[in-house]
Formats: structure tokens, sequence, C-alpha cells
């Protein structure tokens, strides 16, 4: 059983035996049971207080008990410097993976589509839970976006269930193991090597609205106790490490803090939009931000392209056509999406990046200047956007495999050319 506390960012006090949370300080000279007091920082201790995230765990040892770390063995696909080809200025676009004829766990199953130094877009394809194995990124914070599915993921911190329509968040550090309930999953991780995601400004929208924060779940404490090999692998800038430890990880038995794993259900997301003309830009449907530096600028936005009416008046109402100082990775939870009338599809993904010409498919701009502009309830949609001040430079993979459309620019063809009076 699962249990969560809610609110995005909150300071949560949880024990899973009753007494095991110090009282009134963090680090007791004896702390309840003999557990051990450790702080996990998500930030630098000296952060504004707003910036300021960390936890302090209560566990049955300390992490710090494990041997050195080797470089892990098994090559696979994931991927965290994008350089391995030249960035191409192509729009590009995907179908999705198919399931592994082997057995391939979350990690295992992980590859890296594209990149750059602020966000890694990974997907993930697995179908084997991970078993005696745990996994921790000390390069960034993973947000998990299930497209098919159920995920039930352990952490350090406590017990977090997601499905597909839901995402999770997991900070950078936290060891967590993925299982399967349904035997196999597949979906995308935006690996944030950036600021931490928080919730968006929201100007003049006002105090409410778009994703709240109390939707936001953080899981209750919970902790596994045994004593049998466990395999302990990290991500360290850029490669994969690997350790064997002779217990659980999980044995976090209390903790608190305002750094914690958590789960959010996009089908609470309070759509805005307009109700008089014009398509607003995509921001108006942000979930979460990493800012950079610059104000307003970020290192990535999470977008997503919920269900909701249109009713905009005399308005082409899907996407208009665009080019865009920002680079833009969607993928497709689930139904279609208002831009394009085939070929993205659930589970595929596509890439636009800095200052490429894209938008409405050609199928998609007929039926728009054709439309009956009565108000319409969009149905069975969940499209989602990676967008990010840099180039997402895509890997090898990406550009090498078979699932690549090579006829994509032809979506953009054909439009027959506009008549000036004479
Ligand atoms: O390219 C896309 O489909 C994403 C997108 C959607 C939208 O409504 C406006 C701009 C934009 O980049
Ligand atoms: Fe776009």
């Amino acid at each position: 059983m699962t249990s969560y506390h809610p609110g995005f960012g909150n300071h949560v006090s949880t024990e899973a035996v009753p007494g095991a949370l110090p009282a009134g300080r963090n680090s007791p000279q004896h702390v309840p049971f003999g557990l051990y007091a450790e702080q996990l920082s998500g930030s630098a201790f000296t952060a504004p207080r707003q910036e300021n995230r960390r936890s302090w765990l209560y566990r049955m040892r300390p992490a710090a008990n494990h041997p050195p770390f080797r470089p892990y063995a098994k090559p696979g696909l994931l991927r965290s410097t994008f350089d391995e080809v030249p960035p191409s200025p192509n729009r590009l676009r995907w179908d999705p993976l198919p399931m592994p004829d082997t057995p391939n766990d979350f990690i295992d199953g992980l590859t890296s589509i594209a990149g750059n130094d602020g966000i890694g877009v990974h997907l993930y394809c697995a179908n084997r839970a991970m078993e005696r194995r745990a996994f921790f990124n000390a390069d960034g914070e993973l947000l998990i976006v299930p497209q098919q599915g159920s995920l039930r993921i352990v952490t350090e911190l406590g017990l977090i269930d997601i499905e597909p329509l839901q995402i999770a968040l997991i900070p950078r550090g936290v060891r967590f193991r993925v299982e399967l309930p349904e035997g196999e999953a597949r979906g995308y991780v935006c690996e944030n090597m950036g600021l931490p995601f928080r919730l968006p400004d929201l100007g003049p929208i006002g105090a409410n609205g778009l994703a709240n924060p109390r939707d936001f779940e953080a899981p209750a404490a919970w902790y596994e106790d045994w004593d049998e090999p466990t395999e302990l692998i990290q991500k360290f800038e850029g490669a994969l490490w690997t350790t064997t430890i002779d217990h659980s990880p999980f044995d976090v038995v209390a903790w608190h803090g305002n750094l914690a794993p958590y789960r959010y259900d996009l089908r609470r997301f309070n759509t805005i939009n307009t109700v008089s003309f014009d398509h607003p830009d995509p921001s108006i449907f942000t979930v979460l931000t990493s800012p950079s530096e610059t104000a307003g600028t970020a290192n990535c936005d999470f977008v997503i392209f919920p269900p909701r009416w249109m009713v905009a008046e005399a308005t082409f109402r899907p996407p208009w056509f665009h080019r865009n100082v920002m680079s833009e990775y969607m993928g497709l939870i689930t139904g279609a999406y208002d831009a394009k009338a085939g070929g993205f599809l659930p589970g595929g993904g596509s890439l636009h990046n800095r200052m490429s010409g894209h938008g409405p498919d050609r199928a998609s701009y007929d039926a728009a200047i054709a439309a009956d502009l009565r108000p319409q309830r969009v149905e069975d949609t969940m499209a989602f956007m990676f967008e990010s001040r840099d180039v997402l430079r895509p890997t090898r993979f990406a550009m090498e495999t078979p699932l690549m459309q090579l006829d994509y620019d032809d979506v953009w063809s054909g439009f027959a050319k506009a008549e000036l009076p004479k």
C-alpha cells in the first residue's frame, strides 16, 4: 500500500515506525533505535531559503557503507554527451520503440534520443523489474513520463505508483528501483541537469491555476529490511558505475525535509486557454519549469497538451506555423495531437530544433481552415513537450535507427501558394 503527503515542495515529516523520527533536532547524539542520520542535499547549503532543498534521512545503515564503484560493463544506449554525430538542423520524427525481445529492466532499457548541457531526453522500454538492483543519478533529476504500463518506483523516501497520464520526479541522488506491475512498460524520461523543476510563476493568471501545488504527492516513509546482495548503479559525469552492497538501500525508516520524489496526475492540470481569439503560446500549458539564469528562458519547460475545450472565434485553432528560438522535443502519451493528423504516434517523438520551421501538417491545416468554429471538446489526447533554451543534439542511435521517419518533411509540402490580388 502506498501513501502520500500532498503539496509541492512541502516540508514533510514521516516515519514508517512510530518514534523513529528524532523530535526537535536533526542529528541527536542518539538517534531512535540506533538509526543513522544523513542529510541529502538538493541545493548548495547556502542557497537562498526559497531555493534550498534538503531532507534528513534516518536509516538502518549509513548510505556511505558501500565498496568502491567500478565502471558498469553492460553497454546500453544511454548517452550523456551529445556529440556523437553532427547536430542536424532538420525536423525529425520517430516511431515508437518496440518492446525488446530480450529481458531489459528500466536501467538497461534506457535509450537516449537527444540532449544538451542542461537536459537529456531518453526513452525507456522495460519488460523486467529491477531485481536486487537500485539506481541513482548524480548528474541530475529524472522526470519520468509513462506512456504504456504502470510503474512502481521504490525509492529511499517511499513508494510511488504511477500509470500513463501521471508523472514522477526522482531528485538527483535518490536511490530507486522500478518494478513493472503489468510486466512491461514504455515511456519518456527528461534528465534535468539544471535547476530543479519547480512550478512556473502564474503572473496575471493569479494565485491559482495550471498545476496546483496540492496535487503533487511525496511518498510516506517506507523501508525494506533485507540483507541480500544488491547491485547499486549510479550515473556520474555521464558514465554508469556499479557496486554491490549486502543489504537493501531502501532502509530509510523515517525522513523529514523538502527534498523528495513526487508524483503528479496530469488529469489534475487546470488548463487555461483563450475564450476570445488566437491560439495562445504553449507556455500557457507549462506544468513544471527548470529556469536558467536568464529570466523567462528555461533550461527546460515541461508542457502538456491536455483534453480541453476550444472555443476561439474566427481563429486558426491548432498550433500555428512557427520558428522558435527554443528547441522542442515532443512525445505523445495517448490519442492524437491537434497539429498532426497522422504519423505522430503514442510512444513516438519529434524534434523541432532552434529556428526550424514547423507547425500544422497539411491535413490539420486544411481541416482547421474548413472547420465550423463551434465550441469543440478536444478529447482523447495528451501530448507533451520538453522545451529547452539550447539545441537538442540527437544521438547516433536517433539519427540511424530505422524508427526515424525519413519522409517527415513531406507533411509540410504541397501547400497551395497564396493568391494575391491581380
Ligand atoms: O510545435 C508544436 O506542436 C508545439 C507547439 C504548440 C503550440 O500550441 C504552439 C507552439 C508550439 O511550439
Ligand atoms: Fe513548436
